[in-house]
């Protein structure tokens, strides 16, 4: 299960996703937000951050202008590793790497059929689980 959060920059952006995710069969929890003139980019974070803390999620999705503010936001919470990713290269890695849980995406810096390759990329990675690799993600997480 797939959580996804946007603030208001991100909203066509996360109804792209939606539909790519859709299209795929992938179960999603839109924890928004909708259609609005402005919102707080860390209530999103915070909301998609819990559903991934308590199970109820495996993996979100988090949208801002940038992607910034909404990664620093979720990288404050235990056990969340967001990355903020605006190439395929990098979502690649950071799933096999840093085994990052959440993608960051800057709805004002991509394009939406970059971001749906990038989503792609990033869903469809898995964890290398090497060993050095592991270690280093217990140090983040120690
Ligand atoms: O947090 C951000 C920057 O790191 C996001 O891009 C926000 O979406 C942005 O700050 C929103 O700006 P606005 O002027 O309130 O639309």
């Amino acid at each position: 299960m797939i959580a996804i959060g946007n603030d208001h920059t991100g909203y066509e952006l996360k109804q792209a996703i939606l539909e790519y995710l859709d299209s795929k069969g992938l179960e999603y929890k839109d924890f928004g937000c909708g259609k609005v003139n402005s919102s707080d980019y860390p209530d999103y974070a915070k909301a998609v951050g819990r559903a991934i803390q308590n199970k109820e999620c495996d993996k979100g999705i988090l949208i801002c202008g940038t992607g910034i503010g909404i990664s620093i936001a979720a990288n404050k919470m235990k056990g969340i590793r967001a990355a903020l990713c605006h190439d395929c290269f990098s979502a690649e890695a950071t799933r096999l790497h840093n085994d990052a849980n959440v993608l960051a995406l800057g709805a004002r810096v991509i394009g939406i059929g970059h971001a749906l390759k990038i989503v792609e990329t990033f869903l469809g990675t898995e964890f290398s689980g090497e060993e050095r690799h592991i270690k280093r993600i217990q140090m983040l997480e120690d």
